[in-house]
């Protein structure tokens, strides 16, 4: 077995999968043009001999073998910074393939429950590494009314949950929705989005099937249509990845692919693992795309004659100040690594989840100021199709003129960038995908209060009052 080359990426995928787009059923996704751009997204990755980053790409396993650097476990401070620069290069629909990080993190509290489920998770691991298979996140349940639990919904199917336990293996129905690439990729690594009680067993359940597997279908959904052009998209003609509904059937999972089937006590560490990868993901995103506003706002400001006016300065430092801080919380969240009893690295989970609230929050009003900049042409700049037509484009070259340094057509295609990456269809799915994808602002903030050094902060902060009794204790000398 051995790393696959882009073409014998797209035969993979000519598998029976059932998926649908936009009305219809496509029964072979690499000839639909639905498919054409995430399907090359991925397949780049999969160009391991490329002179800059083949070495990224790949990496030497514990067995000798050559795999996806995207299956390298961190041992060291050093791997898990390679993991983030490859990262960096890497397509959403490769990256989601981070769920078996996920998956290894919990291995050590999954086989005190239950030892076959963590040889399980390391079969599946090694199988999808060594044959060369992307696995995407299915996590997020339809959830249906907020306020209630699993099995207290109307209809039962809400949450993803077991029907039936076989001697051979679990049935499950329900479905999962917003996945990531989930057409795109090979293996679907399902984990519940929450927390189970104990009258929620059926509901406590992860696994991993082949995406072919009989009963499952996904609907597909991508804020991109078949066809961009490059000059008025210049990031969305060549970057989407459509998200899917996964709808499961009453499929049938083997015992040998389940990893999760009752024990409610597992349910919320699978989660809550899940969401320091994801966020991880997030914030390599965030700090690349606040790096390009800071750029992009540069280049607006000295096309405009604008680079002297405080305002304009005013607004870049804004953008800086952004840029810097998710730099900065990347850079400490990887220094301050943390080590899982099996000797797994990965980033410190307060700091990911800090720098994912610090991203989303603010990520709305940074643009903010890289539109003010910009001005009215970020929506209004005519198409390429106008620039191109002499009768038309002489008036474009005419009035779309600064000054004798600026080239009209590239500051069309710095206006394009703007618009495409923050104005557009594209630049809408970015807003939603900042506060909700790694999950809403909610989970960061539940996080945070639960692993901030609390007992550390209240300490000083009585030492800082001059209090000598802590409260309880003041209490109890009272009575
Ligand atoms: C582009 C995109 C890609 C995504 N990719 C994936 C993926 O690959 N895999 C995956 O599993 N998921 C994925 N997600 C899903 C994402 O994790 C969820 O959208 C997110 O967790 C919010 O869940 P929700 O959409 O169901 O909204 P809701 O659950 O309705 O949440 C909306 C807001 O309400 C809050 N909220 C929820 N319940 C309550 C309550 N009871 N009381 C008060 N507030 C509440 C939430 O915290 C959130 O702020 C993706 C989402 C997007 C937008």
């Amino acid at each position: 077995m051995a790393l696959k080359t882009p073409e014998q990426y797209y035969e993979s995928l000519r598998d029976g999968r059932v998926t649908f787009w936009d009305g219809q059923s496509i029964p072979d996704i690499t000839k639909s043009d639905r498919f054409r751009v995430p399907l090359a997204l991925i397949a780049h990755d999969y160009e391991y001999d490329d002179p800059d980053l083949g070495h990224l790409r790949r990496y030497r396993t514990e067995d000798g073998s050559e795999a996806h650097r995207i299956f390298q476990v961190p041992r060291t401070a050093e791997d898990l910074q390679t993991r983030v620069e490859m990262l960096m290069h890497t397509s959403i629909g490769t990256a989601v393939s981070g769920v078996f990080m996920a998956l290894l993190q919990c291995v050590d509290d999954i086989r005190a429950v239950n030892p076959m489920y963590a040889d399980n998770i390391e079969r599946i691991y090694k199988y999808c590494r060594d044959n060369d298979l992307r696995g995407a996140e299915v996590i997020t349940d339809p959830k249906g009314d907020r306020k209630r639990r699993a099995h207290e919904q109307d209809d039962p199917d809400m949450y993803v949950r077991i029907v039936e336990r076989r001697k051979d293996g679990i049935v499950v129905r329900g479905a999962k929705l917003h996945i990531t690439a989930a057409s795109c990729i090979h293996e679907l690594v399902v984990m519940p989005t929450k927390g189970m009680r104990q009258d929620e067993t059926d509901y406590a359940v992860s696994f991993s099937i082949p995406v072919n597997t009989p009963g499952v279908k996904i609907i597909n959904r991508s804020f991109a249509p078949a066809e961009l052009n490059a000059f008025d998209y210049p990031a969305s003609s060549h970057h989407s990845m459509p998200e899917g509904m996964v709808i499961f059937d009453d499929v049938f999972v083997p015992w040998e692919r389940v990893f999760l089937a009752g024990e409610v006590q597992l349910a919320s560490k699978l989660a809550q693992s899940l969401g320091l990868w994801e966020r991880t993901g997030g914030v390599i995103e965030a700090v690349r795309m606040s790096e390009l506003f800071v750029g992009l706002a540069q280049l607006v400001t000295e096309m405009q004659g604008k680079e002297n006016d405080p305002i304009a300065q005013n607004s870049i430092a804004e953008l800086i100040t952004y840029a810097e801080m998710l730099r900065m919380s990347l850079d400490y969240s990887l220094r301050h690594y943390e080590t899982t009893p099996s000797g797994m690295v990965h980033p410190n989970t307060l700091g990911i989840n800090a720098a994912k609230y610090y991203y989303a929050a603010n990520f709305h009003q940074t643009v903010k100021f890289l539109h003010d900049l910009s001005g009215g042409l970020v929506l209004t700049l005519p198409l390429e199709s106008d620039l191109r037509n002499p009768e038309s484009g002489k008036y474009i070259l005419k009035y779309l003129a600064t000054k004798k340094t600026v080239d009209v057509e590239t500051r069309m295609r710095v206006y394009n960038m703007i618009r495409d990456l923050t104005a557009d269809a594209y630049g809408g799915w970015q807003f939603v995908v900042a506060l909700q994808a790694g999950g809403g602002l909610p989970a960061q903030r539940l996080m945070m209060n639960r692993l901030y050094p609390m007992e550390q902060a209240r300490q000083r902060a009585l030492a800082a009052a001059g209090a000598t009794r802590r409260p309880g204790e003041a209490r109890k000398a009272a009575e």
